[in-house]
C-alpha cells in the first residue's frame, strides 16, 4: 500500500517522538549518560570561553556525538541482553563487555581530542 505525503510526514514525526522518548529514558535511567551530558555542558562552556574556531567546534561536536551515540547503543545492547537472557551466560558477558568497550574507545578518543584542542589554549593563557 502506498502512503501519501501527509501519512509519510505523520509517520516521520511519530518516529521522531519514539526516538525522543529513548533519549528521555536514557536521561532518566542511565547515570553514565547524565554524566556524559554534564561533561558535554562543561566542555561547551570551556569551548565558548576559549573561543574555539569553527573547525574546532565541528571536531568537538563530532566527538561528543560519538560518545553519546556509543553510550546510547551500549545501553540498548545491555537492555536487549537483559530482556533476552536475564540469567548469567558467558555469551551475554562477552556481548555486554564488547558494547561497553565501544564506549571506552569513544571516551578515550574524546579525551585525546579534548587535550589536543584545549591544552594549547590553556597553555597560552596560563604560561
Ligand atoms: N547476563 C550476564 N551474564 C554474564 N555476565 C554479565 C551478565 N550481565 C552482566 N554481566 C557482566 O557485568 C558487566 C556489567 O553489566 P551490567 O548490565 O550491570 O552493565 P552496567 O554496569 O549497568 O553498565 P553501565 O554502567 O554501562 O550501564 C557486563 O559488562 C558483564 O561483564
Amino acid at each position: 500500500m502506498r502512503l501519501n505525503l501527509k501519512d509519510k510526514n505523520r509517520k516521520k514525526s511519530v518516529g521522531f517522538s519514539y526516538a525522543w522518548n529513548g533519549i528521555v529514558e536514557m536521561c532518566k535511567s542511565e547515570r553514565n549518560f547524565r554524566l556524559h551530558l554534564l561533561a558535554t555542558f562543561l566542555v561547551v562552556i570551556a569551548g565558548i570561553l576559549l573561543c574555539l574556531s569553527k573547525i574546532e567546534w565541528m571536531i568537538l561536536i563530532v566527538v561528543i556525538g560519538m560518545v553519546l551515540v556509543a553510550e546510547t547503543t551500549n545501553t540498548a545492547v545491555e537492555k536487549l541482553i537483559d530482556f533476552l537472557r536475564p540469567d548469567i551466560h558467558p555469551m551475554a558477558k562477552i556481548i555486554k563487555d564488547i558494547a561497553a568497550g565501544s564506549v571506552l574507545i569513544a571516551a578515550i578518543m574524546a579525551f585525546i581530542i579534548g587535550c589536543i584542542l584545549f591544552i594549547p589554549k590553556l597553555y597560552h593563557i596560563f604560561i
